[in-house]
């Protein structure tokens, strides 16, 4: 029956999951179970029994993944074309397209830019000056705590008086005109086209909630599939239910141990309620992991966090090879150097340095080990951290090319503006209402430049000219290069690094010359950014041999024969800004488990025994470390142990592997 390639090797649970009819489907899928594999067969398994490819949605949380499946899936079913047909994206890539077809009706205006976090403090910032809340009081919310206010109140749909009550006591005093703010801002974004990322998906549930579109827009599906649905949010739930109100023809797969993005709105119980909302839900659960060898998974099934969530046991065919290691270091710098020797020695053993990856809670610890690695001549990438579009000059040309596409898009003007010598915020917020305007009138130009301060006149004059021929340039490719030359002055005269930092805007405005749209490719940048230049120019070079450094956020859904995670004591990880809360903690336990189960062949985790005080302390103060809570008694009964530190410090230490442990004494210098 199946000759076309998509059920091969597939295993019972996985071929049930692919061949399943139309009821509501749901797939609980512990790590390592394919996931992908099977949601990729599904989609092919579903144009071989006659769904048209373009009546299938596949949604995701990352460009690459939606890229990977719809293509993997339609090379495997009998219609290699249907790549082109299929429809799928991230939540926000998909909503992006569909609100821009559908201005009119939600009354925007025609040219559109999508804010990232960044661009909404800016434009926050624009605004609370009108407000009252600006000022060198220290008691004044900042616009970064605004914006966290503000998507709060989005996100779980509280109103803002509510929550400040409730979350924010110490803005009380200001309640009325931050509510009177929060209304101006959101008026203000409409009017200018501006839409972060909550708004996007808002405006895709309004559209499906509109009698009128909505049923037309959810009729144009046959097959709804979301992947890692334990990362989905409220409103990403909404949307999901107005395009299969019944059920029927969705297909959700998710894993809620490893959801791990709480801190934007998502809730891992979306997917534990998500049977309850229909009648005939069936759901299948894959255990068979086809990554890990079995030691591995013994420390995975004991790590797993069950918290009111589903029960799943890990089990593989792959027999052999070591347990997983814990490794003791007497500090930081011996923690650098034990990685480091470790790398070496698997690849004195036949192994690639891609082979390898070293896992951190959070991008700056591995700052000692680059050191390590780059004296000891180990090349490597790092994923996570700082994204590449949070570069400054990035940041300058995508504002650079959104002005040239929206005109009124105030927030990237206010940064352009700031690059001159000369202008800072003030002068910047009095030149917004002539460059800005929603009706230009006259020689704005000319009005622009004779308001700006006398030594920024000339520059200023000279950048205002390039984007107006930018505008008037029709083909995407002349338009992003015209833009990148009216900023290259302002990026030399910037930028000491201006060099390097050309480099990397040259290839992204390459990259922007193969879009059939700019907008459209400056907003896909904005939802889904490249973590480097090489992210636009695809995968690195195949000879290429490095060992790659990353969050575990960055590195969820991957894979490696060899993963190494550091830093695993208390107040690393877990984070010490979880510690307080149960919440908090839950999250990076999840973070944890996802972080073993990264591994294929070999798993080490490294605990440096001493931490010291300050990430950039001038002292060299350091004080005990208590080895991560999670590697508890229960995980070292299924670990080995290497100590790299006297006895004498490893008893002082490791109180949480003793039988007996006397909390209340622990309790007081937690
Ligand atoms: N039926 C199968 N036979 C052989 N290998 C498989 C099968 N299904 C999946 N795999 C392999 O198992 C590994 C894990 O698969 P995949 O990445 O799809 O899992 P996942 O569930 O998305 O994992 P995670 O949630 O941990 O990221 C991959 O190397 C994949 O090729």
């Amino acid at each position: 029956m199946f000759d076309n390639g998509w059920d091969a090797g597939l295993d019972d649970p996985q071929l049930a999951a692919a061949t399943h009819g139309d009821a509501p489907l749901i797939i609980l899928a512990g790590a390592g179970t394919g996931k992908t594999r099977t949601l990729t067969a599904r989609v092919a398994s579903l144009i071989d029994r006659g769904v048209p490819p373009e009546r299938i949605l596949l949604l995701t949380f990352t460009r690459r993944a939606a890229d990977d499946m719809l293509s993997r899936a339609a090379a495997m079913c009998t219609q290699p074309e249907a790549a082109r047909r299929l429809q799928g994206g991230t939540f926000h890539a998909v909503a992006h397209q569909l609100v821009s077809r559908h201005t009119e009706s939600l009354g925007l205006p025609a040219e559109m830019s999508v804010l990232d976090r960044a661009d909404s403090v800016d434009a926050m910032d624009l605004l609370r000056h009108d407000h009252g809340l600006a000022g060198q009081d220290s008691r004044m919310p900042n616009p970064s705590a605004l914006i966290d206010l503000y998507s709060r109140a989005v996100s779980t749909g509280t109103p803002a008086r509510k929550l400040i009550a409730t979350d924010f006591p110490w803005l009380e005093t200001h309640t009325d005109a931050i509510v009177g703010l929060f209304r101006a801002y959101t008026t203000r974004k409409r009017e200018r086209g501006l839409l972060d990322f909550d708004d996007l998906l808002l405006a895709w549930r309004s559209l499906l909630d509109d009698p009128v579109l909505g049923p037309e827009l959810a009729g144009r599906y046959d097959h709804v599939l979301v992947d890692e649905y334990q990362d989905v949010n409220q409103t990403q739930v909404d949307i999901v239910l107005g395009l299969r109100p019944t059920g029927r023809g969705l297909t959700v797969v998710g894993d809620d141990a490893q959801a791990i993005y709480a801190f934007r709105g998502s809730d891992s119980n979306h997917l534990i309620n998500l049977g309850a909302a229909f009648d005939d839900p069936t759901i299948i659960s894959l255990e068979r992991n086809f990554r890990s060898r079995q030691r591995l998974l013994d420390l995975a099934n004991a790590v797993r966090p069950v918290a009111a969530g589903h029960r799943l046991q890990l089990h593989s065919r792959r027999d052999g090879g070591h347990r997983a290691r814990l490794v003791r270091c007497h500090d930081a710098p011996a923690e650098a150097r034990a990685i480091a020797e470790a790398v070496l020695a698997h690849a004195a053993d036949g192994r690639r340095l891609r082979d390898q990856a070293v896992l951190m809670r959070t991008g700056h610890h591995s700052d000692l080990l680059e050191v390590e690695l780059t004296a000891r001549q180990i090349p490597y990438v790092k994923f996570g951290g700082l994204k590449f579009l949070e570069a400054a000059h990035v940041k300058d040309l995508v504002a650079t090319l959104r002005v040239a596409s929206n005109r009124v898009d105030e927030v990237a003007w206010y940064r352009l503006l700031r690059l001159h010598d000369g202008i800072g915020p003030a002068r910047a917020r009095e030149l917004l209402p002539i460059v800005a305007a929603a009706d230009l009138s006259g020689d704005w130009v000319a009005d622009a430049v004779a308001a700006a301060p006398a030594m920024s006149r000339v520059s200023l004059a000279s950048t205002l000219d390039g984007i107006g021929q930018a505008r008037g340039r029709g083909r995407v490719a002349d338009r992003a290069a015209t833009c990148l030359a009216a900023l290259r002055p302002l990026v030399v005269a910037r930028y000491a690094d201006s060099v390097a930092r050309l480099g990397d805007l040259d290839r992204l405005v390459a990259a922007a010359a193969l879009a059939p749209d700019l907008a459209a490719f400056v907003a896909e940048l904005t939802l889904d950014p490249p973590a480097s230049t090489s992210d636009l120019a695809g995968p690195p070079h195949l000879d290429d041999d490095y060992l790659v450094l990353s969050t575990v956020h960055s590195a969820k859904g991957l894979e490696w024969p060899i993963v190494h995670v550091m830093h695993l004591v208390d107040g690393a990880f877990p984070s010490d800004m979880a510690l307080t809360s149960n919440d908090g903690l839950l999250e990076e336990q999840r973070l944890f488990y996802v972080a073993v189960t990264r591994a294929a062949d070999e798993l080490a985790l490294y605990a440096p025994l001493r931490m010291p005080h300050h990430r950039f302390g001038r002292d060299d103060k350091h004080s005990f470390a208590q080895i991560s809570r999670f590697i508890d008694d229960d995980a070292m009964k299924v670990m080995d142990v290497l100590d790299l530190v006297p006895v004498r410090e490893v008893a002082a230490v490791a109180p949480r592997s003793a039988r007996v442990r006397m909390p209340e004494l622990d309790d007081l210098w937690a």
